[in-house]
């Protein structure tokens, strides 16, 4: 059914204008091979809001599979610590810092009834879930084909489950949402699921009903194939099935029906049927709902479809920790999420240009008119993969690629996309958290490791023959930042830490403070910076100095100003001459863009692979009519305009969100240059900036506590004593949970002061929403400190 899918696209690109280099390659189709093997191929992550038990989930599943010998738990006594959590500092916090790949094999039902089973090779990516490390999500997302959503049978829907709702949105991923710690007292499923629909906006039903509750918890009755599942025997590794016992027969009945619905507002067939079987309903067969007639089969085939078509999440459940219902999650992975064929997966075609204005042509452009290629699993197709994710390892550089198309092959060569250079690939490995395991060769829709190969986070290799790079991933900026030094004298350690956490971490920067001339690390929060200090003193033996955290405040206008301005200079020599007119204004209102991207809108950064990354919030308009400015200086212009948005003139932050249109100017045939222009535009920047109403943006944080209730009017109270406002909050049985908003800069100490607060019982993550102009007495306070640092000529 693929080959016929695909046939189209591959057609329309051979016949395309432009896509010379890619039509010969893209009639490679799929074999027999190739599609037995992506059949039973599964790549998925594993992700959730702090703590819901990814790293306890992913490691049953590496037991039940066979590929650890025995189970460690996160902070298990035994001081082992889970397998995916292999860094000793993920293993001494007890959380997941950076994703962990492994892969596995599992032995799944045929058919969801069926007893014979096939054999499917499952990677799995388990990501932490604090936000600061949210860039390891992002990544893992981009090359995932599906995905398991873990949520707490008691807390549900959490902050960070809406982040990695939005990431999977934004990458396509389907999803199976599992409710874990069924155990829990005060566990409620059906509330779960209400939340699923409403706070996450999908349509979801449960494919379990629980047997029994909290302690008692045993098991599941599985919709679909209508039988009740338990897990016995030592550490649960055996399965039973049975038939549903009559004190779960309704409710299970109702439950089915419940999931039939929910499936025919999505999927048209099932609606189709189930319609048939309320117009004309057959003999009930004893022990099923009405719609009998709708097959188990046809049930799993509806809900495959409407998964891999990303209108529905089955919800399963389960207890990790307790060793229940994981076997019947990985029959599921393997039931309804797709194959790594099933995703569409496409490039850009970097040799392709995009057809002329009212050109018809059967090209696919995306919005910013590059020219996009669908990629083929074919192993026979021309290697291209992406290097997603970077790692230092005892044996040198390891890079994570995810095979999109082709073959790698050990020692094979391979060219990087960007820089344009050919690499050998000196050693292939598949990956299982920190051990790894050689092999020869790769096939598509594979997820390996390659050592020794030099290249960036997020870079495309091809086998040369084509020019394609993978679109980029959306790399949020940094919040807050602190100074750094070593605390003794200073070693090559120093930088080489640095430039190797910043090749790993696009989310991770080190710049220079031109005024105090310190090093200033920046990051997605107080944790995300405080493991890199802590990694500079384990790895590279640098114990630092760090200064107060500060947050990352942005400066932008709030109306449009004209600009004319004339950089003159004649002071001997050749003078300079430009003169430049024009406006600049806001490209959005403050917070607008942030807003938009929150919804999971496509990100405005420009490609990290294949293309140099270029700033998106800042932008540069040529409108210039009769060579008033020669085109050879129009680029001086833009590079004043960029250098001058790098430092505000209010408090030094990066300006953000401002557009400059240069309408026209004027220049002198002996004295006008490159440099005299970039001037004239810096000048002409700075004085318009001051008229156009400027303001400097603070980060608002999302903060959800969660507490006992009897501390409930304590937390409150301080966050409304840090200015928070309160959006949400939920009283469950025991505990009560709160969303507020909250500006990053009073939020300092905050765990301090929850954990007095609530005698230590309160938690708490926050995660960055977006940049809002800061209230008038702090402007006036940041500018004023700006000043202080300024050489008194410049003040
Ligand atoms: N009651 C109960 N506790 C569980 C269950 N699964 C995990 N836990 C506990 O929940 C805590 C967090 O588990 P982890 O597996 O580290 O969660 P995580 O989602 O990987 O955590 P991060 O990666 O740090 O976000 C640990 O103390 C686990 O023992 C479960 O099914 N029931």
């Amino acid at each position: 059914m693929l080959l016929r899918s695909l046939r189209p696209v591959l057609r329309l690109s051979s016949r395309s204008r432009h896509s010379s280099t890619a039509a010969p390659h893209s009639h490679v189709g799929l074999t027999a091979d190739d599609l037995t093997r992506l059949k039973f191929q599964r790549n998925i992550g594993v992700s959730a809001h702090i703590d819901s038990g990814k790293t306890t989930l992913t490691e049953r599943i590496l037991f039940y599979t066979g590929r650890v010998k025995d189970i460690h738990e996160v902070r298990g006594k035994d001081g082992v610590g889970a397998k995916m959590d292999s860094m000793d500092l993920e293993r001494e916090k007890g959380i997941t810092i950076q994703s962990a790949a492994t892969f596995c094999d599992w032995e799944a039902p045929r058919s969801i009834i069926s007893d014979e089973k096939d054999n499917y090779a499952i990677n799995i990516i388990d990501t932490p879930g604090h936000v600061d490390f949210t860039i390891e999500v992002e990544r893992a997302l981009r090359v995932l084909d599906g995905a398991i959503l873990v949520l707490c049978a008691v807390a549900g829907v959490q902050s960070q489950t809406t982040t990695v709702d939005r990431q999977m949105r934004r990458y396509g991923v389907p999803r199976i949402s599992f409710i874990n710690k069924m155990d829990r007292p005060g566990a409620n499923p059906a509330r779960i699921i209400n939340q699923i629909r409403t706070k996450l906006k999908i349509a979801a039903a449960a494919v379990h009903v629980p047997i029994g509750s909290e302690d008692a918890f045993e098991g599941v009755v599985d919709l679909v194939s209508w039988r009740e599942i338990k897990n016995v025997g030592p550490k649960g590794a055996e399965v039973t099935y049975s038939p549903i016992s009559s004190a779960l027969l309704e409710t299970a009945q109702q439950k089915r029906t419940e999931l039939i619905e929910t499936l025919s507002e999505v999927d048209e067939r099932i609606c189709d049927m189930y319609l048939a079987a309320m117009d004309a309903p057959t003999e009930p067969v004893p022990g099923m709902p009405l719609e009998s007639s709708i097959s188990n089969e046809e049930l799993a085939q509806a809900i495959r479809r409407a998964t891999i078509a990303l209108k529905f999440s089955p919800v399963f459940m389960g207890s990790a920790i307790k060793n229940r219902g994981v076997q019947t999650l990985l029959d599921g992975i393997c039931a309804y999420l797709p194959t790594p064929q099933e995703s569409k997966v496409v490039a850009l075609d970097l040799d392709a240009t995009p057809p002329a204005e009212g050109e018809v042509t059967e090209t696919t452009v995306n919005a910013r008119g590059e020219v996009e290629v669908q990629l083929t699993p074919a192993g026979k197709a021309p290697f291209v993969g992406l290097a997603f994710k970077l790692e230092e390892s005892r044996f040198g550089q390891l890079t994570y690629i995810r095979v999109y198309q082709g073959t790698l092959k050990k020692s094979g060569t391979i060219w990087n996309v960007r820089t344009g250079k050919k690499v050998k690939v000196p050693r292939l490995v598949r990956m299982h958290s920190d051990e790894m395991e050689d092999i020869e060769s790769i096939g598509p829709g594979e997820i390996c490791a390659i050592f020794g190969v030099e290249c960036s986070s997020g870079d495309t290799f091809t086998d040369g023959t084509v020019n394609y790079s993978m679109t980029s991933m959306f790399v949020p900026e940094p919040v807050i930042s602190l100074s750094i030094k070593p605390a003794g004298q200073e070693t090559p350690n120093f930088s080489r830490a640095l430039n190797r956490f910043q090749k790993e971490d696009p989310t991770f920067k080190v710049g220079l403070d031109p005024t105090s001339k310190e090093t200033i690390i920046s990051g997605m929060g107080e944790l995300h910076l405080e493991i890199y200090v802590e990694r500079m003193k384990r790895e590279y033996n640098v114990p630092c100095i760090t200064g107060k955290p500060l947050v990352a405040f942005r400066e932008c206008i709030t109306s449009r100003a004209n600009f004319t301005y004339t950089h003159k200079k004649q002071s001997g020599g050749a003078g300079q001459f430009a003169k430049v007119i024009g406006y600049i204004e806001p490209m959005t209102m403050p917070g607008e863009e942030e807003a938009a991207a929150a919804e999971g809108a496509a990100p405005k950064k420009k490609l990290v692979g294949g293309k140099k990354e270029a700033r998106t919030d800042v932008e540069f308009e040529n409108a210039v009519m009769g060579g008033t400015v020669p085109s050879n200086y129009i680029p001086a212009v833009e590079a004043g305009f960029l250098e001058a948005c790098d430092k505000g003139t209010l408090s030094g932050n990066v300006i953000t969100n401002t557009r400059m249109v240069l309408t026209d100017g004027g220049y002198h045939i002996v004295d006008s240059s490159e440099l005299a222009f970039r001037l004239a535009a810096i000048g002409a920047f700075r004085e318009a900036f001051k008229a156009a109403r400027p303001v400097i943006l603070e980060p608002i944080m999302t903060v959800e506590v969660v507490a006992p209730v009897e501390f409930q009017s304590a937390v409150i109270g301080s966050l409304n004593t840090r200015r928070g406002t309160i959006v949400d909050s939920e009283v469950r049985e025991e505990e009560f949970s709160c969303i507020a908003e909250v500006a990053l800069n009073d939020m300092f100490g905050y765990s301090n002061s929850l954990r007095g607060s609530t005698q230590g019982k309160g938690e708490f993550s926050m995660e960055y929403k977006n940049h809002v102009p800061v209230l008038p007495h702090l402007q006036k306070e940041l500018e004023e400190a700006y000043k202080k640092t300024m050489p008194a000529a410049k003040k």
